[in-house]
């Protein structure tokens, strides 16, 4: 046994997976083996989701049966509703509320008794928490502007369904395929800390939903899937203070504080997917002719790569450039930490079946640095 410490489990293997592969030297990631650049602008996010879930892309048919079950599980029992609209109108931050609506979900799951152990109960589990997600967030986010939930449409993509069901239009191709991207985008990424959760919860054998939920917990932290978030208040701060991005990011530093959107664990240069979002960004400046985020996100990364930050290993990855995508659909700002949610669920549920297809439990140690000498002294004595 090791005595090594590996604070923040950095660099320990602790699992085999077929899922992604990333390659943090020189900014490769796959899903199953297939570049990201073709799966983001050649493949829906749900032959994505497809093929986290299965080892294979579909084929047609394959994708057509599978896109119905994922449609038809989109609808979300009533109460469930109710509850996501009294938590709507008590203020309730939004991934708060979509962890206890996730929650109150296997109440209404016709399976919620089966054996935890029966990979197609939780494959269609996982599917069906998948599919309500957006039903749950756009309901929530509609909630709150006092607007009633908008069906999902059986006619529209995964992607397509949110937007339609948090504005109540129809998107037009180029916010849906936008938004079907970025999703494809942030569906997976190996043992990144939420992943990691919602296994640690999985080799109990507990169940998906009880998995997804601890995954939810995990990717709120500002270190994790909060950072979006917090890139557009950087970027709505600058804008509302008139500032200069570049005194802006010159005046973090010398704070000694972290730009948000930039660093990662396991990449040292810019993370892949900031690059395919910086150049949607791009296209979606030019066409709406408001390069304001685009300007302020490229002045800063300029500036730090000349602080030569990059070459620290310190370089923007995928939350750099989210927002900025989202804020042009049109996405309320504390909606981005649980879009993210909903497209790593699809992460979560494929990690969660492959390790529990060959599980064991994880139970890490620690190195005890406590006293072993304490006398016990009665209460009324101390
Ligand atoms: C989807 C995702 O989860 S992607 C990550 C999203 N999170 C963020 O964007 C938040 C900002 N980034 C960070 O806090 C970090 O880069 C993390 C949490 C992502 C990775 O952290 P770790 O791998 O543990 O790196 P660690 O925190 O040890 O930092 C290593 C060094 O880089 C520096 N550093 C890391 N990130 C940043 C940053 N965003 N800005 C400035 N400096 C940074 C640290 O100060 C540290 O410097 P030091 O060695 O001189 O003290
Ligand atoms: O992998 C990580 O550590 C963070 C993460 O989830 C991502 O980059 O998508």
């Amino acid at each position: 046994m090791s005595n090594e410490l590996e604070r923040g489990l950095e660099g320990v293997l602790v699992a085999e997976s077929d899922l992604s592969y990333i390659d943090g030297s020189d900014g490769t990631l796959l899903y199953r083996g297939y570049h990201i650049e073709d799966l983001a602008t050649r493949a829906d996010f749900e032959e994505v989701l497809y093929l986290l879930w299965h080892d294979e892309l579909p084929t047609r048919a394959e994708l057509e049966t599978f896109t119905e079950k994922l449609t038809a599980d989109q609808h979300v029992d009533d109460d469930v509703l109710t509850a996501v609209a009294d938590m709507a109108a008590a203020d309730a931050d939004p991934m708060d509320a979509l962890r206890t609506a996730v929650s109150l979900l296997p109440t209404y799951d016709p399976e919620s008794d089966a054996d935890t152990d029966d990979a197609a109960v939780g494959r269609r589990q996982g599917r069906r928490i998948t599919a309500k997600i957006p039903t749950i967030l756009a309901a929530f986010d509609r909630a709150r502007r006092g607007k009633e939930p908008v069906e999902p449409d059986d006619d529209l993509g995964y992607a397509g369904n949110f937007l339609y069901m948090l504005t109540g239009t129809r998107p037009d191709d180029v916010a849906e395929e936008t938004f079907d991207m970025a999703m494809t985008l942030h569906a997976d990424h190996g043992l990144n800390a939420s992943t990691f959760a919602s296994m640690v919860i999985a080799s109990t054998m507990a169940d998906v939903y009880s998995s997804v939920i601890g995954g939810i917990g995990a990717l709120s932290g500002p270190l994790h899937g909060g950072a979006n978030e917090d890139v557009m208040e950087m970027l709505e701060e600058i804008d509302e203070a008139g500032a200069d991005p570049v005194e802006w990011a010159k005046e973090a530093r010398a704070d000694g504080r972290r730009i948000p959107g930039y660093g990662h664990r396991v990449y040292q240069v810019k993370d892949p997917r900031a690059n395919i979002l910086e150049s949607r960004l791009r296209d979606l400046s030019d066409a709406s002719g408001d390069t304001t985020w685009l300007d302020y996100t490229t002045a800063i990364e300029g500036y730090l790569a000349d602080e030569g930050l990059v070459e620290k290993g310190i370089a923007p990855n995928v939350d750099f450039y989210s927002g900025s995508v989202y804020d042009h659909l049109g996405i309320p700002t504390d909606m981005y930490t649980p879009i993210f949610a909903m497209a790593r669920a699809g992460g979560w549920i494929a990690h969660i079946l492959e390790y529990q297809s060959d599980n064991r439990l994880i139970r890490p140690r620690a190195r005890y640095t406590g006293r072993t000498d304490a006398d016990f002294v009665p209460i009324d004595e101390r």
